[in-house]
């Protein structure tokens, strides 16, 4: 009975390939004792009958060292590819002003980072086809929201996981992306601590994947990632520069990026992928995410709920350098427009391929007290605060960017300071999730 139970969770009830093989096998061998006459035709038979045992269980050790997905794959299809061509389609012509559009594949993009930045490609004329596999770590209404967003924008998202290397080879297959840009990955620091293979899965062997994808193509796409300003870790030397020290994380999380920095730059010294590394710090903004402190900090001041305010010893407060989200957006544009190409053809190395790391902060660290000051007068109400000694958790004391790489390079220049980009945030949060309590007089407050 367990036996049937197991093969029931191998083969779910849809049709499939291997449970046609399954009943197939099982019909002949019914069919086998009726037809044996004399011993040496059953000896026939039963050699027949061991191989095909043989191939049923290669087909099954198939099924399952592709995650059962070979067989419940929801992509596909030429009505599919038709899909993922017109969205990959730029629409500008390439006499433009702006030169010919990109043809982009985002990772990620039903994420905070990925939907804006899908957005913002499509509406100057680039093509976009997203992948995202809408994990639960947070609400996934929110991901399949954004993903309504960016569908009435034509941009559309494959619902697939990066660690599916089928399903990369065949968007390259379809389109000849000329870039990557690569959002998907386990975000938060404190989550490591609670499901570290998470950021195993998705940081490290999801990276890795999608840079095998990368370097089989042709053309090799040029990529740009995001990194984190977690790589800093213990650093102490401030303002953060590309230059300082990045090989004392205090995070399982900050360690995957720095190891993804390290994998990237194996793949661009060995087969010629164009990198660029971007050190996200702390962004935030409208359809952002809510395991971040100033989304849920929103959340319960608006409802009345306490919040944790964590500070650092001495009783000295926390800071970040927060970022806007429309800063990043631009930044990470501009890394893409200046991404030079990938030299590889056939997985192998033609020549030297850039490889940059740009630091994409707001220069202008605020305290989180601050933070919360900030929302209890967008919201006009009162926080609940209870403030605690910092957990060792994964956290750091203090982020703050230097930018001067990403202004030279990339003509970086954040504009949106925390009070302009909250009120913003808050904005979008109260007309997102509405919030029947003096709602009219958020709006005309904000
Ligand atoms: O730059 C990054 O690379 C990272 O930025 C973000 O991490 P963080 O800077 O830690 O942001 P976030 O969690 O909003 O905490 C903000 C502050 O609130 C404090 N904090 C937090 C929770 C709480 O309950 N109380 C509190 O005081 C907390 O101690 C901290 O001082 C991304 O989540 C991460 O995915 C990564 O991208």
């Amino acid at each position: 009975m367990r036996v049937v139970d197991e093969e029931e969770e191998l083969y779910p009830s849809t049709p499939g390939k291997v449970k046609v093989e399954r009943s197939g096998a099982a019909a002949m061998s019914g069919q086998l004792h009726r037809c044996f006459a004399s011993t040496g035709t059953m000896f026939l038979w039963a050699l027949l009958l061991v191989a095909m045992t043989a191939t049923y269980l290669s087909f099954r050790s198939l099924a399952d060292t592709s995650s059962s997905r070979y067989f419940t794959a929801s992509w596909g299809g030429l009505h599919w590819e038709r899909q993922i061509r017109a969205s990959a389609s730029p629409r500008r012509p390439p006499w433009s002003a702006e030169g010919a559009g990109l043809s982009v594949l985002v990772t990620g993009a039903a994420g905070f980072v990925g939907a804006h930045c899908s957005l913002a490609l499509r509406k100057r004329g680039d093509g976009v086809v997203g992948i995202d596999n809408f994990n639960s770590y947070y609400d996934p209404s929110l991901k399949k929201a954004r993903r309504a967003l960016l569908g009435s924008h034509g941009v559309f998202v494959v619902d697939g996981d990066i660690n599916d290397g089928r399903l990369l080879a065949k968007l390259f297959d379809v389109v000849p992306f000329t870039h990557v840009l690569h959002l998907a990955a386990q975000a938060g620091v404190r989550y490591a601590m609670e499901n570290p293979s998470s950021y195993v899965h998705s940081n490290i062997a999801g990276l890795v994947s999608l840079l095998e994808a990368c370097k089989d193509a042709d053309p090799q796409p040029a990529i740009v990632w995001a990194s984190s300003s977690s790589v800093y870790g213990l650093n102490d030397l401030v303002p953060f520069s590309e230059a300082h020290r990045t090989d004392l994380p205090a995070s399982l999380y900050a360690a995957t990026k720095k190891a993804g920095e390290e994998i990237t730059h194996t793949y661009n010294h060995i087969y010629g992928l164009s990198v660029t590394g971007l050190r996200f710090f702390t962004v935030y903004g409208p359809w952002g995410r809510p395991d971040m402190a100033y989304f849920f900090f929103t959340r319960n001041i608006l409802q009345g709920k306490p919040i944790t305010v964590y500070r650092g010893r001495d009783h000295v407060d926390l800071a970040r350098d927060f970022t806007y989200i429309d800063d990043v957006v631009r930044g990470s544009l501009a890394a893409l427009d200046t991404a030079g190409r990938s030299t590889g053809t056939g997985g192998k190395k033609r020549g030297p391929a850039p490889y940059r790391i740009f630091n994409l902060g707001n220069t202008s660290p605020v305290t989180v007290p601050t933070l919360v000051a900030i929302l209890e007068r967008c919201l006009m109400v009162k926080a609940k605060k209870h403030v605690v000694e910092m957990p060792g958790n994964g956290d750091v004391p203090f982020t703050h960017a230097n930018i001067s790489l990403a202004r030279e390079e990339l003509g970086y220049k954040p504009t949106t300071s925390l009070e302009m980009g909250l009120k913003k945030f808050v904005r979008w949060y109260l007309s997102y999730y509405g919030y029947n309590r003096g709602t009219h007089a958020f709006r005309n407050h904000l």
